[in-house]
């Protein structure tokens, strides 16, 4: 079982217009609602794939009840832990592309974070790889992750981080199997690529691994346009995948760079397109690359 851990969910709003216009009223042609936050896009996909999951994570309040009610309606299975605060929402207005408005999400009491941390345990022994993902809610360590991947080791589990800024260089530091962050998060949590193994998303770039056993690119074979909100998600549910199954190097990134793409075609975030996943799979380029860093 994979079991993905989202410490700050969000209701994913996404919002269609014609065109973004800053300071300008929009007229929004379709409006989703929809479970998200990045480990639950994982669990989605996984899902989607015909794979074992649990979606675990802090929710509460009103958002936090439309949240479980969603993913019990779309059959993923899941096992949040209760927290006195919202859940937030993050808003994505989709256009010709995707703007992101995130909100901060609840604050998250000492025994709060204390349960959860019993609760994952128990759930983790139970998992052969967990999937730490995305932002932080406030009140809780910035090492939080670090804490989880201690735990997750210790049960015996593989761990995969994708997350940013100082929640993802302290966590690296607790040494995850895996990080996957993109360009961005990489520079801004200062890390050195050198130290670690990752796998860097570089949006329609393709992807770069950087591991012990060599580093390799891999290139998309074409350019899809769409939402490319919960394409590393997506990337995220194909590493962790391999981690599970000791798959090489060069065919995981091929399907994670093949899923990837495949959720820019839905409209959205932790959706798949599986025709479009195995029609790219097979035309994905890899090559052994000397260190990139
Ligand atoms: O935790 P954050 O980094 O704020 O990311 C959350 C957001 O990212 C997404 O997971 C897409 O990657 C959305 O579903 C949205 O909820």
């Amino acid at each position: 079982m994979i079991l993905t851990v989202t410490l700050n969910l969000a209701l994913d709003v996404t919002y269609d217009v014609a065109a973004l216009v800053p300071h300008t009223t929009h007229r929004v042609r379709a409006v989703r609602h929809r479970a998200g936050g990045k480990g639950v896009n994982v669990a989605r996909v996984l899902h989607t794939l015909g794979q074992e999951t649990v979606a675990t994570g802090l929710c509460g309040g009103p958002t936090g009840a439309l949240i479980t009610q969603e993913l019990t309606d779309s059959s993923v299975p899941h096992d949040l832990v209760p927290v006195a605060g919202d859940t937030r929402r993050v808003v994505t207005v989709t256009d010709a592309d995707a703007t992101v408005f995130a909100e901060p999400g609840p604050i998250v009491a000492p025994q709060e974070w204390e349960h959860f941390q019993d609760r994952f345990a128990a759930r983790a022994a139970r998992a052969r790889v967990v999937v730490l993902s995305g932002s932080l809610p406030r009140g809780l360590p910035s090492d939080a992750y670090a804490v989880l991947t201690r735990l997750a080791r210790r049960a015996g589990a593989k761990v995969l981080l994708d997350s940013g800024g100082p929640a993802l260089r302290a966590g690296a530091a607790a040494g995850p199997d895996l990080i996957k962050p993109n360009a961005a998060e990489l520079a801004e949590a200062g890390l050195d690529p050198r130290t670690l193994p990752l796998v860097v998303s570089r949006g329609p770039d393709g992807m770069l691994a950087g591991t012990p056993q060599g580093h390799w690119e891999a290139l998309p074979p074409e350019i899809l346009p769409g939402n490319p909100t919960g394409a590393g998600d997506a990337a995220a549910a194909a590493l962790a995948l391999a981690l599970r199954d000791d798959t090489p190097w060069p065919q995981a990134l091929a399907d994670a760079v093949a899923l990837s793409a495949s959720a820019v075609v839905t409209p959205v975030a932790g959706d798949v397109d599986l025709a479009t996943y195995h029609r790219l799979r097979e035309h994905v380029t890899v090559r052994e690359i000397p260190c990139p860093w």
